[in-house]
């Protein structure tokens, strides 16, 4: 369990983390999203210690990390900043960090399995692409066989078997009741692998909320409806939970609380013709988008001859 209260982080007049408080819970994939610059990176800084809050807490399993006796047994991470000398195999890297932390010699062998690197453990960790470097750190992540795992952008550099790889082991982590905190920019592997959700922008929370919920929220479960009498199908349609919005004087009506199927059902019922039905999908990636809008720091060019 993570829990940030009021977590602040300033650098000089920069507001990096701005008063965040939010909990990770045990037994879930909890994803870390927001634009680049939102404060991700400095709030996960935070919680292993590598960098003091300017006011605030943030504590794991109930205590600051510095303050737990075998900090590698408590939250096992993985920053973007790695350590690791290249001259070094990987084997000997993962033997030096369990020997200075009083990890078990089986241990790095049972995460060099779990990570796939058998075939290239005794190889220099500087020769390792990207994607077997990023292997490389989550098995140091997973050396003290911790409660929680933290990971910042782990599927950067893995390949598509590598994406499948991780969004198990991710999985199968948390289904053995550990907290997994997981920051990145694929939404598409983020609304496949997290149960919930911490949006921030600005070095502000900006959702705490499931996949779901944030889609929804989004205007995803929005039916669009074109009729010969939209007035008449307002009125069919009108219920608990249903909201109807349509410009006077259009035949189109966007519905939410009712599913497509409900509303044709309904239209057939009552002989009103129906020249549109349209479930309004949105991705998450789209949800992410609208919510951040106004937390862009950086934001691109506008392509010449599109609207901004
Ligand atoms: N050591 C530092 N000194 C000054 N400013 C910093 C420092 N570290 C981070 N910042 C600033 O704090 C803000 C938050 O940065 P942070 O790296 O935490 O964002 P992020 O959400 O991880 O971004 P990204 O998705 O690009 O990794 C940014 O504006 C960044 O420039």
């Amino acid at each position: 369990m993570i829990e940030a209260r009021q977590l602040t982080k300033r650098y000089g007049d920069k507001t990096a983390v701005d008063g965040v408080s939010f909990t990770v819970r045990p037994g879930a994939v909890t994803g870390f999203l927001g634009p680049n610059g939102a404060g991700k990176s400095t709030t996960m800084r935070m919680i292993i210690g590598l960098d003091a809050p300017t006011s605030g807490t943030v504590t794991v399993n109930g205590r600051p990390y510095a303050r737990h006796a075998a900090p590698l047994h408590e939250v096992g991470a993985l920053l973007e900043a790695r350590s690791i000398h290249p001259g070094r195999s990987a084997f000997d890297h993962l033997m030096a960090v369990a020997h200075t932390h009083g990890i078990p010699r089986r241990r790095v062998s049972d995460v060099i399995e779990q990570t796939g690197l058998q075939s290239v453990a005794r190889k220099r960790a500087g020769a390792f692409s990207l994607g077997m470097g990023q292997r490389l750190g989550i098995a140091a992540a997973l050396l003290g066989d911790p409660q929680t795992v933290m990971l910042d952008e782990p599927v950067n550099g893995l390949d598509p078997e590598g994406v499948l790889w991780i969004r198990t082991l991710l999985t199968g982590l948390a289904a053995e009741g550990r907290t997994v905190f997981i920051s990145s920019h694929l939404m598409s592997e983020m609304a496949l692998v997290a149960d919930h959700l911490i949006v921030v922008g600005r070095g502000r929370v900006l959702a705490d909320t499931t996949v779901q919920e944030l889609v929804l929220q989004a205007g995803g479960d929005t039916v669009v409806v074109a009729s010969a009498d939209p007035a008449e199908l307002r009125r069919l349609l009108a219920g608990p939970g249903v909201e109807i919005t349509g410009r006077p004087g259009s035949e189109q009506l966007s519905v939410t609380g009712l599913s497509a199927r409900e509303i044709g059902l309904v239209a057939a019922t009552h002989g009103v013709a129906l020249f549109e039905l349209t479930a309004k999908t949105v991705s998450l990636e789209e949800a992410f988008m609208e919510l951040t809008r106004e937390s862009v720091e950086y934001h691109s060019a506008t392509v010449p001859g599109r609207a901004a």
